[in-house]
């Protein structure tokens, strides 16, 4: 893969519009873990350093297509001018009056950030004529475009999919390092090859399964991704998180792995909750006995000892998603448990060990775990997890044209 890089773009005094990926967690207007925004400063310091006016495009969350206040990137803002240690211009709008003028105004070596991309349909939309009416209308508002939201690039969005081909492009630093990891993963990784998966997103992550059965020896699954396979084997998951359309294609990956001789290890025990809340009543119980008005919150005891010694001898480890709501105190344990795993077999020096995600990434820095105990963490939890699976990612693919 050849990507053109910020080397080959003449950027003074031009107007760079950056896809970047600041979708970071929020608690209401303040920011609990600024990974991906400090992430994403060193592509546009070089960008102010070479005198360009710098566009700085994003998402956040899941607004779908509507402008709803709180998936405002206001706050980011702020804390990206801090980082930055120079003012950020903040459009209201993404391509509205309120961006034009923005823009406009900028002198060169100055940034401004556009309000939340998904604020407009035609961010998402899978209607080719609608995306790419947008894309133009983004496209208007600068002369070069630089791909650097890793997190974002396995998206078939107008910011990440049309945009750089409307404009000369390239890819941004962040994109090039993350690739340049993820590469060593999918061409000889030492074995076993173990993927942890856990999390929220379990429909987007479900879809990769398929294909990494093929490449991996061992694949340990926690996190809300855990029940709807508890429940194709046929277990009650009582309240927990389930994605009921995909049993079949679950129980798909059950058979699969089996005759590929893939280890597909599942929690033996969960910590059952009364409620979704950080001080819930809980208790340990049998993954086969989650009872019905109870939700699983946290991998159990057994569980994080299990996956554990699964990753004890692992050759490479992948992981994305935390093993239970690490935000709650209470249902930290497995996440911290699976890190600490990792930190071990990194240290040993017996394993390349990938963290991938948002969430992933931000839990083991609140967990108060070292950043530099694993071999990389990555700002792309779903990104990586398609690159690793093979996939031609379309935000990749763009940059490469
Ligand atoms: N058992 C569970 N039930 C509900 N939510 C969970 C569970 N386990 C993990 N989560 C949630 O998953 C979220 C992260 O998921 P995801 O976005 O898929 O990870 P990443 O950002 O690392 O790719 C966290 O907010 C966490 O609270
Ligand atoms: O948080 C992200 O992905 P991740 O949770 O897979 O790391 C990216 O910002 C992409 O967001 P999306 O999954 O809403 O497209």
């Amino acid at each position: 893969m050849s990507m053109r890089t910020l080397d080959d773009l003449d950027v003074k005094g031009r107007r760079v519009l950056v896809r970047a990926d600041l979708n970071v967690p929020l608690e209401g207007e303040t920011i609990t873990d600024d990974g991906r925004i400090r992430a994403s400063v060193p592509t546009i310091k070089a960008l102010v350093g070479r005198g360009a006016k710098v566009v700085v495009c994003a998402h956040l969350g899941r607004p779908k297509g509507k402008a709803d206040p709180k998936y405002s990137l206001g706050p980011v803002a702020g804390r990206l001018g801090e980082l930055l240690g120079q003012d950020v211009a903040f459009a209201t709008d993404v391509v509205g009056d309120s961006a034009r003028s923005t823009v406009d105004k900028l002198q060169d070596g100055q940034v401004a950030l556009l309000e939340n991309l998904r604020y407009e349909p035609g961010e998402e939309s899978k209607d080719d004529a609608e995306r790419r009416a947008f894309a133009e209308k983004l496209a208007g508002l600068a002369e070069v475009y630089v791909g650097d939201g890793f997190g974002a690039v396995h998206r078939k969005h107008a910011s990440v999919y049309d945009v750089p081909r409307l404009l000369p492009h390239a890819a941004g630093g962040l994109v090039v390092a993350e690739v340049e990891v993820l590469k060593k993963l999918t061409e000889s990784p030492e074995r076993p090859y173990a993927v942890v998966l856990g999390g929220a997103k379990v429909s987007d992550k479900l879809g990769v399964i398929a294909n990494l059965l093929s490449k991996v020896d061992r694949l340990l699954i926690g996190g809300g991704m855990a029940y709807t396979f508890l429940k194709a084997q046929g277990h009650e998951v009582g309240r927990s998180l389930l994605q009921e359309d995909q049993l079949d294609q679950v129980r798909g990956f059950l058979a699969e792995a089996a005759e590929r001789g893939v280890e597909l290890v599942l929690p033996v025990d969960v910590l059952a909750a009364v409620t979704f809340a950080p001080d819930a009543e809980h208790d340990v119980v049998e993954s086969t006995a989650i009872p019905a008005d109870r939700e699983g919150l946290d991998i159990g005891p057994k569980t994080r000892e299990l996956f554990a010694s699964k990753l004890a001898d692992a050759g490479t480890v992948f992981w994305n998603g935390p093993m239970g709501v690490f935000e709650f105190d209470a249902f930290s344990g497995g996440t911290r448990a699976v890190a600490e795993a990792l930190i071990a077999r990194t240290a040993e020096g017996g394993a390349f060990t990938v963290v991938g995600g948002g969430d992933s990434a931000a839990a083991v820095r609140r967990l108060g775990l070292p950043e530099d105990g694993f071999s990389h963490i990555s700002t792309g939890g779903g990104a990586s997890l398609e690159y690793l699976e093979g996939k031609t990612l379309p935000g990749l693919a763009a940059l490469e044209d």
